[in-house]
């Protein structure tokens, strides 16, 4: 093994990456615990904290030194502050709290990360995240993706509205608890229809109703293979749901867009697809956990533009978020501009 002269290789990349685990359980212990939200409520002393928490003196320290070793919090004498980005995300009603990431760790991730191996060996998955049995998993984890997709719904509003038609007709496939269909509604003038498994679409009709939606918002229970769209839609929007099925299947739901769609109608594909160097980390981590949990996968930009041809439906626009790891492919009927 050849050494560029004057430096040394060292194995602390490696040590530092095999701390992951590390990270993610002292995150959902900060969150279980409350940490954040009792600090920023003044309870901001190893003391303080224990008595407010139930936890341990020596527990709770250990947990802050980690936590300000990894700037959630910032230490100054004997009393800790909390970091902006803190603040904002993780701290019990703010308004873009994100704490409920939690569920997915404890609930998902913390299970079938330690089935990799098998995973990987065998092309079998650990998990289905779909299945039936799995119902009690998304009750805790779909809030977490629906504030997610609120945030996403409403940029998603801004960079695509110039292509759809006053008041739309909306449809939201596999709304989940119907975050990003809310905000199209909302942001359009619009009506929203969102098909999900009944254990979603039950919050996804609460939540409307709080939104003030009223009529404007219907929400249908069952297998999207199966439940009758009633089309025409002036908007379909699909939003992280093609990356649990295999090509196949995604081709078949790209059918069942087609016609469902209105000839000037717009599809919306709200994805996490991998950048093209395949250098993103959570793009690649996102595929792992897919081969744990399902038979799809982040299908690329490449696969997703030509299926989309394939179903009549050619890419007209294509968008990285500014903020996480999602993609947004506009497509509509006609020759691709
Ligand atoms: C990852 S979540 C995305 C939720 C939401 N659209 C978003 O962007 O946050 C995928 C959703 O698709 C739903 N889903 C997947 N396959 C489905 C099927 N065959 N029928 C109905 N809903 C389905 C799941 O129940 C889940 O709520």
């Amino acid at each position: 093994m050849s050494e560029q002269p004057g430096t040394t290789t060292t194995p602390a990349r490696i040590l530092d990456f095999a701390w992951g685990l590390g990270r993610t359980a002292t995150l959902v212990t900060a969150l279980d615990l409350d940490v954040f939200t009792s600090i920023a409520e003044g309870h901001d002393t190893v003391e303080d904290l224990a008595h407010r928490t139930g936890a341990s003196l020596r527990g709770l320290r250990a947990l802050l030194t980690a936590l300000h070793a990894s700037e959630f919090v910032h230490r100054e004498g004997d009393r800790y502050r909390l970091a902006d980005d803190t603040a904002l995300y993780l701290v019990r009603g703010s308004r873009a709290y994100l704490g409920d990431m939690r569920h997915i760790h404890r609930e998902l991730n913390f299970r079938i990360w330690p089935q990799l191996t098998e995973a990987v060996r065998t092309d079998t998955p650990c998990q289905e995240i779909f299945a039936d049995r799995a119902d009690d998993v998304w009750t805790k984890i779909t809030p977490y993706l629906d504030a997610l997709a609120v945030g996403a719904g409403r940029w998603i509003a801004g960079v695509a509205g110039d292509l759809v038609k006053p008041r739309p007709r909306i449809l939201d496939v596999g709304c989940g608890y119907g975050g990003s269909g809310r905000a199209l509604a909302e942001s359009w003038d619009g009506a929203v229809v969102g098909i999900d498994r009944e254990v979603s679409v039950s919050q996804a009709r609460r939540l409307a109703r709080e939104a003030g939606l009223g009529d404007r918002a219907e929400y249908w229970a069952g297998d999207l293979f199966a439940v009758p769209w009633d089309g025409p839609y002036d908007v379909i929007l699909l939003g992280n749901l093609l990356h649990g099925y295999p090509p196949a299947q995604v081709l078949k739901i790209l059918e069942l867009c087609t016609a469902a769609l209105a000839d000037d109608g717009v599809l919306l594909l709200d994805e996490i697809v991998p950048d093209d160097t395949e250098t993103d980390p959570v793009g690649a981590f996102f595929s792992l956990q897919m081969l744990m949990t399902s038979a799809g996968s982040a299908h690329g930009l490449d696969d997703y533009g030509r299926w989309l041809a394939d179903v009549g439906l050619p890419v007209r626009r294509q968008l990285r978020a500014p903020t996480g790891p999602g993609t947004l492919v506009v497509a509509t009927r006609g020759r691709p501009s």
